[in-house]
Order: structure tokens, then C-alpha cells, then sequence
């Protein structure tokens, strides 16, 4: 099976979020949990490499991209895919504007689209706007994330920002036209010496139109919702036959947890809904900001409560004034990185003590749990919410649901314990 579409994501549950897009549209795809140190990647019609490069010094993140890509193109990619978040998430120092660019200039290229638009989550451009739901992004609760706030719903200007190359716009006036308008649109834009075109989008439709007009381009950008026009191309070019079997995982077994570190409102809502049918710990990280004592609290608790019929919720999550005050007194990537390091402690100990299905809330979260349970890839299973499907770890051999912050509905972490 040689590799078509290599994809290189910002972080965990993204990667996952991008893989179930492509497996929905009859790719088979593996993820894999960073660049893998020989070089050598499973066969799969789609390969997204998992990186935590979204929040890490833009150096950092622009080496371990191209690390990724060597790599990707080494098996044969025929096009490169960098996956962000679908409400960007990165700030004016952040990273997408310089991956993009060394990945641009790595592949010989000049022009790339960015689209993170994902409808059925809510996620939609006009006017290079961003709106999550009914809101402007800078009004949608992503203004307080922990990690990268988002002030600036014009995505034009926050590219600009993080870019020399130049930024325009395909609005959605040429969007409503289709592919043929769109291609048109990019193909003047590059020849008029813009590095990126924004790329509006509202629905579906106008997703899959944006990604037949890609279909040539070395470097697609942009959440996994622009994704879902790419398979077709591969099958127009008969390199991509039918796979009925893509999202078919080993029977799942074991214990139930769920693991918690967004502080989003979607995983608030979710963690409230819980309590009401479930066993739920909140870590008061404020109160023990020591990592090792928060996980030996949260695997005391669990004992006698584990269940292979329901799920206990362990959570760190907490709204934005416990999670200002926690920064205030740690600095706001030591606060993260000593919930992160609590909830991947919880999670291994939950493993040890028998849980084979685990969800993780949370990409910084569940690049964290991954990392330390060691896992290397990930097979994908069926969506239990859109962008949230359960998956096969391995060499860990237990079904994980990597969960966006800000994805899944209410009932999410009881929900996923039918659907595997
Ligand atoms: N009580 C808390 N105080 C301070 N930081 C916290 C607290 N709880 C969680 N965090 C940190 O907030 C960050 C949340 O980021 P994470 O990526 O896991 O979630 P998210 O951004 O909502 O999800 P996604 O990236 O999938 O959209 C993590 O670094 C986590 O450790
Ligand atoms: O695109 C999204 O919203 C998610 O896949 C994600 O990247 C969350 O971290």
C-alpha cells in the first residue's frame, strides 16, 4: 500500500480528530506517535505523525515538523498535510506561520491555503473570521485558554503576524462558486506573490470544493475538516481503492476511566454531566501543586470504584479563575506542565491497575498520557462524536479516545463507553 497523504499534526488529539477525517472518507490511516527514530512508518494510505509542537519554542516546532516531513517523504507522500487546531489555537508567538514556511520552503513551494474551518464542531470562516458556534473565536471562551489565548478572530491578520510571507483572503463569495472559482482564486493569489490564502468556508460542501481545488498543491494547511476532500482526489487518480475494513479495531476490554486536563467549556459541561451518573474526582491543584501527590490522591480515590461497566472521571480541569490563580503562582507553562505530569502518572496507574479503555480530555493532556504510557501508534476506530474516535494503542494494547478540548457533547464521556 504506498503512502499518499503524509499529515503532521500539532498535537495528540488533533492528529486523532485529523486520522478519523481521512479514515470516514476510506483512507486507511495509521497515527504515530512522533517521528519515529528509524525512520521506518506502517503501511497506510494516510500516515499522520503526532507531534507537541503546538505550545514549544517555534524553533523546536519548525525542527521536529521537518523531521516529520523527511520522513513522510522518505515513504513516498505524494502531498504534505500540517494539521492545526480548528480554532487555531496559537498565539502571535506561535508556531503555524513558521512551520508552514519551512515546510513551504522544504517542499520547493510558495503557496499554501490555511482552513481550519470544521462545521459539524461548529468551527466556521467568513470573511477570514473564525466563529466557534455563534461566537467570534475571541469571544467564544478560547480568549482564556491556558495555554494560547485567542484575542484575534481575524485570521488574516493573526497569520500575518506570525509570518513574512504575505496573507490574503478566498471569501466566501468565490468559495459558493466551487472548485473551478477557487482554484482560480489561489492560482492568482500565488502568482500575485501571496504566501497564504485564508480560505473561507461554512459547510461541507464548501470544504470538499476547497480541497478538489488542492488537489496539486504540495502543502495543504488547516484543520481536519479540509481534509475531507482530499481522499476523493487520490481515488479520481486511481491510487486509492475502496477499504471497507479502514475502522476496524481488536475487540476492547478491561476497566473504564476517563482522565481530564481541558480546561475548555465543552470538558467543563462534559465533567458536569458526569458527576450526575459517575464517580468524579476534581484534583485541586492549587491546594497539592506537587504532581506526584495529585496522582497518588486521584489512585487512592479510584480504588473500589473501578468498573468495567462505567467509567470514573478524574479531572483537573477548572474554570478560568482557578486557572489564573494557579498560573500566578507557578508561571503558566509550569502550571500546565505539573497538571500534565499529574494526569500522565494517573493514567499509567490506571492502566496498572487493569483499565483498557481510557479517555483523555485534552491535546496537551493527552500528548502527555500518550507519551507516558508509551505508546507508538495508533490504530483508528469508529467516531463516537465528530473528530473524537476510539482508537487501538500499541504497543500498549488498550483503546484510548483522544478527546479535543472542545469537542463531543455533554453526555461525551458516558457515550464513549457504548460505542466500544
Ligand atoms: N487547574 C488547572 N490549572 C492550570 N492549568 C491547568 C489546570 N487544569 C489543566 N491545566 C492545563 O491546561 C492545559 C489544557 O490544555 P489541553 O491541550 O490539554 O486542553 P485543550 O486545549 O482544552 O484541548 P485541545 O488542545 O484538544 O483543544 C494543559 O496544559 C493542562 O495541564
Ligand atoms: O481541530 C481541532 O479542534 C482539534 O483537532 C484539535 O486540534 C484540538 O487540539
Amino acid at each position: 500500500m504506498p503512502l499518499l497523504l503524509g499529515c503532521i499534526a500539532d498535537d495528540f488529539t488533533g492528529a486523532t480528530d485529523l486520522a478519523s477525517m481521512l479514515v470516514k472518507h476510506g483512507m486507511a490511516t495509521v497515527q504515530v506517535i512522533g517521528v519515529p527514530d528509524d525512520g521506518v512508518l506502517p503501511e497506510a494510505d494516510a500516515v499522520v505523525i503526532a507531534l507537541k509542537s503546538r505550545t514549544t519554542p517555534a524553533g523546536e516546532a519548525v525542527a521536529e515538523s521537518l523531521a516529520a516531513a523527511e520522513v513522510l517523504l522518505a515513504a513516498g507522500a505524494r502531498q504534505l498535510f500540517f494539521k492545526y487546531c480548528s480554532t487555531f489555537d496559537s498565539t502571535d508567538a506561535g508556531n503555524i506561520g513558521p512551520v508552514a514556511d519551512a515546510l513551504l520552503k522544504r517542499l520547493g513551494a510558495g503557496f499554501a491555503l490555511a482552513c481550519p474551518a470544521f462545521p459539524a464542531n461548529g468551527r466556521s470562516l467568513y470573511q477570514g473570521h473564525l466563529f466557534a458556534g455563534t461566537h467570534l473565536l475571541n469571544e467564544s471562551g478560547m480568549e482564556n485558554h491556558p495555554l494560547t489565548p485567542m484575542r484575534d478572530a481575524n485570521l488574516v491578520r493573526v497569520l500575518s503576524r506570525q509570518t513574512e510571507g504575505s496573507v490574503g483572503l478566498v471569501p466566501f463569495s468565490v468559495v459558493e462558486q466551487g472548485a473551478h472559482a477557487i482554484r482560480d482564486a489561489m492560482t492568482r493569489m500565488a502568482e500575485g506573490g501571496r504566501r497564504y490564502a485564508i480560505v473561507d468556508a461554512v459547510t461541507n460542501a464548501h470544504l470538499v470544493a476547497i480541497g478538489e481545488a488542492a488537489a496539486k498543491h504540495p502543502l495543504i494547511t488547516g484543520g481536519s475538516g479540509i481534509a475531507m476532500g482530499l481522499p476523493a482526489n487520490f481515488r479520481a487518480q486511481g491510487l486509492l481503492p475502496e477499504r471497507p475494513d479502514a475502522a476496524v479495531l481488536p475487540p476492547a476490554q478491561g476497566l473504564c476511566a476517563v482522565v481530564a486536563g481541558s480546561c475548555s467549556r465543552a470538558t467543563l459541561g462534559q465533567i458536569g454531566f458526569a458527576r450526575d451518573h459517575a464517580p468524579v474526582l476534581e484534583l485541586d491543584a492549587l491546594a497539592t501543586p506537587d504532581a506526584a501527590a495529585l496522582a497518588a490522591q486521584a489512585l487512592a480515590w479510584s480504588e473500589g470504584k473501578l468498573s468495567a461497566a462505567q467509567p470514573l472521571v478524574i479531572a483537573a480541569s477548572a474554570a478560568p479563575e482557578k486557572v489564573a490563580a494557579l498560573q500566578a503562582r507557578l508561571g503558566r507553562e509550569a502550571a500546565g506542565a505539573l497538571v500534565e505530569q499529574a494526569l500522565a502518572a494517573v493514567a499509567q496507574g490506571l492502566v496498572a491497575r487493569g483499565v483498557g479503555r481510557l479517555v483523555v480530555a485534552g491535546g496537551e493532556t493527552s500528548g502527555a498520557v500518550v507519551s507516558a504510557l508509551g505508546v507508538r501508534t495508533l490504530r483508528i476506530g469508529a467516531e463516537i462524536d465528530p473528530g473524537v474516535p476510539w482508537t487501538y494503542a500499541e504497543p500498549a494494547n488498550i483503546h484510548l479516545a483522544l478527546k479535543s478540548g472542545n469537542f463531543g457533547g455533554r453526555d461525551f464521556f458516558l457515550k464513549a463507553f457504548q460505542h466500544v
